[in-house]
């Protein structure tokens, strides 16, 4: 897995020594990094290209996947830099883009280009990929589904009006084969999946299948896997009894141990497209973070009867890696509102009437299938298509079973207070008078403070209750004093980044208490594993904490409702957590979280980063930072160019409203 922290930021200069020509200029003026110079140096040579402005378009091309694009759009890539000296035929980017079309890049098919934008070709590649199998899985006949029992258990399973949304998303899952279901956290996205899978079940049997529903329950990292596990279990136990017996106590497990990740092998997933998973469902949360190369190695893994659950919130970060997979997914099959309503409260009980074509559901739906509406259970007749609104895919014959896709809204917050709820929303919305207003009203559970000096008293305090348990050998309660407050910085180095601030925790701790807080071990130190260990079963982004028990250090890590303990001699690639970046902190929650907003010149400062930080927070938020710095992340989005989104617009069959 690449290393979670990699975003370029303003202290990440390195200087490609041998760079010559646009090249080096373009290097030392920070637009490109060095491997973006050394592939595009290599490439001019092997191709014997003459022209700068190709050389450098390859280039850009190889940063904009380094940088989290798919592809590079070259109609915006002056403003990395108005005032670098750009090669004056740059100036036209349509006329620039046919110029490298023209060219041997795009020729013997390194560079492609398509929707304006310029791939290397093993990402044209995997987008082509993604796009195509879900093409091919909504083309499949819809899933059989039992209506009686499926109209009694949604009965059964979303008694109360507040849960609307989630039954809408249920039914959905049901009757698709590829269903996303979207919220914010706290929505009820597990509980939601507890119960598709009670669904699921019932409907398995009703149809005669033999054997138990085989379901995988998987996240991008082992950290979002755990807590996926623990909500889980959560959620199952809160099924009516019956429900519960049917919905196997699964576990979570990462998506490279589902697809069977080997290093060593020449086919790197022991599941692929010539060896399926078994699965009848899959479910895979936290897809905000899931690549595109990833996501691609799920689907030609997938057998088409594979039931696919994608859950995520498309308002957080991205992955680090290539792509914003589930926000292109969210925007290419959700057909109508799904993105669009930002109320947080449940749907109004007449919305689904009022906005026929911009339901919750955001469903690429030919609308032969079965109502959708609230209580709408039983099988009806294409007319009653409800609150989805009727529509028809092209040169389908009305009467033909008709594959769904289907995007799921989750609105209404179930778990926050008022305060980190609505301000969720107000970041999520870009509205920052509102944003303002909740953090500086009062409100216990969310505040801005200017500088950091009120906080040294909590992550001293923080730090020696770690301390203390850690020295009492008492791994379940120094992990759980670690999960109660976090400090989230944007960037890993420079004045406000996570190295700046483990020195000055470390530095105030020497103060308070005689012992060697810059050992390499020591009770009470919080742990970042930054690799992948399989061996040792320990995952880039874990975190623990070091303990004494009989006189030896043992680092402490989360397992869920469990902990891995090992011995610190056995350790390698970790780091001191006494802060951590945002992106790390992905996947995980803590009870109170303070976040260290980027100088207002990073171009971290970002509407998703803030929305990131701040929904880490289960209780109580602190943002340290300016009211300017605010207003300005929050109308700055995290653009990452792919063509996933018209691809699947293309690619499926266009809609349009009946009647
Ligand atoms: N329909 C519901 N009725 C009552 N409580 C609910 C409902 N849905 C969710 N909850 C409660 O809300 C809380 C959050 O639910 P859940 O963990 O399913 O949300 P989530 O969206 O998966 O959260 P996260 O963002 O942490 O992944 C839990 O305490 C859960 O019991």
């Amino acid at each position: 897995m690449a290393d979670l922290d990699r975003t370029p930021g303003p202290y990440d200069r390195q200087t490609a020594r041998r760079a010559e020509g646009i090249l080096a200029e373009a290097n030392a003026a920070q637009v490109l990094g060095v491997a973006d110079v050394h592939v595009a140096a290599r490439l001019a040579r092997l191709l014997d290209i003459r022209d700068p402005a190709i050389t450098l378009a390859a280039a850009l091309a190889v940063r904009a996947v380094r940088t989290g694009s798919v592809a590079c759009d070259l109609t915006t890539v002056h403003a990395l830099d108005p005032e670098f000296a750009w090669p004056p035929t740059t100036a036209d980017a349509a006329a620039w883009l046919a110029a490298v079309e023209a060219s041997p890049l795009v020729a013997q098919r390194i560079l492609r280009s398509e929707f304006g934008l310029l791939y290397l070709d093993r990402y044209w590649e995997q987008e082509v990929a993604v796009a195509e199998s879900l093409r091919q899985r909504a083309a499949l006949p819809p899933p059989q589904v039992d209506d009686a029992t499926l109209a009694a258990a949604l009965d059964r399973l979303f008694p109360d009006p507040r849960d609307a949304d989630q039954r809408r998303a249920g039914e959905l899952a049901v009757r698709s084969r590829t269903t996303i279901i979207t919220g914010g956290p706290g929505t009820g996205k597990t509980t939601t999946v507890a119960r598709v899978l009670a669904l699921l079940a019932e409907q398995h049997t009703a149809a005669g299948a033999s054997g138990d529903l085989r379901v995988a329950l998987v996240a991008p990292t082992a950290k979002a896997a755990n807590r996926l596990g623990g909500a889980f279990v959560t959620a199952r136990e809160a099924l009516p009894a019956a429900d519960r017996a049917r919905v196997a106590d699964a576990g979570a497990t990462t998506l490279h141990r589902l697809l069977g990740w080997n290093p060593t092998a020449r086919s790197r997933f022991r599941h692929n497209r010539d060896n399926r998973l078994p699965h009848d469902v899959v479910v895979l949360d936290e897809a905000s973070m899931v690549s595109l190369t990833l996501m691609a190695r799920l689907l030609e893994a997938l057998r088409p009867s594979t039931r696919l659950l994608v859950v995520g919130d498309p308002d957080q970060l991205a992955s680090v890696e290539a792509g914003a997979v589930l926000a292109d997914l969210v925007a290419g099959l959700g057909a109508d509102g799904a993105q669009e309503h930002s109320d947080a409260g449940p749907a109004p009980a007449d919305e689904a009437s009022a906005a026929a074509p911009r339901s919750t559901i955001g469903a690429r739906h030919p609308g032969a299938g079965p109502a959708l509406a609230d209580g709408a259970s039983a099988a009806p007749s294409p007319s009653q298509d409800g609150d989805v609104g009727p529509t028809v895919i092209e040169d389908v014959p009305a009467a033909a079973p008709r594959p769904v896709q289907s995007v799921a809204r989750l609105r209404h917050t179930y778990r926050f207070g008022g305060t980190i709820g609505e301000l969720a929303e107000a970041i999520r919305a870009g509205d920052a008078a509102a944003t303002l207003r909740l953090l500086t009203g009062g409100a216990p559970e969310a505040t801005l403070i200017p500088d950091a000096e009120p906080r040294k008293a909590l992550l001293v305090a923080s730090a020696l209750t770690l301390r203390e348990r850690a020295l009492d050998g008492d791994a379940r309660g120094a992990l759980d004093a670690l999960a109660h407050h976090r400090l989230l910085c944007a960037h890993r180095t420079g004045p406000v980044g996570v190295t700046h601030w483990n020195r000055l925790v470390t530095q105030w701790l020497s103060e308070r208490v005689d012992d060697n807080f810059w050992a390499a071990y020591y009770p009470g130190r919080p742990l970042l594993v930054t690799t992948n260990d399989y061996g040792m079963d320990l995952f880039n982004g874990d975190t623990g904490v070091v303990l004494r028990r009989d006189g030896r250090l043992i680092a402490a890590f989360d397992r869920g409702t469990q902990t891995r303990q090992i011995a610190v001699a056995r350790l390698s690639d970790v780091e001191t957590m006494y802060a951590a970046t945002v992106h790390k902190s992905q996947g995980s929650q803590a009870e109170h979280v303070t976040v260290v907003l980027p100088e207002m010149d990073s171009p971290l400062l970002t509407r998703e980063l803030i929305y990131t930080a701040v929904t880490r927070a289960q209780r109580e938020v602190t943002v340290i930072g300016t009211p300017a710095a605010i207003v300005e992340g929050l109308a700055r989005r995290s653009v990452r160019a792919s063509g996933l989104r018209q691809r699947l617009t293309q690619d499926f069959p266009t809609l349009s409203p009946q009647g």
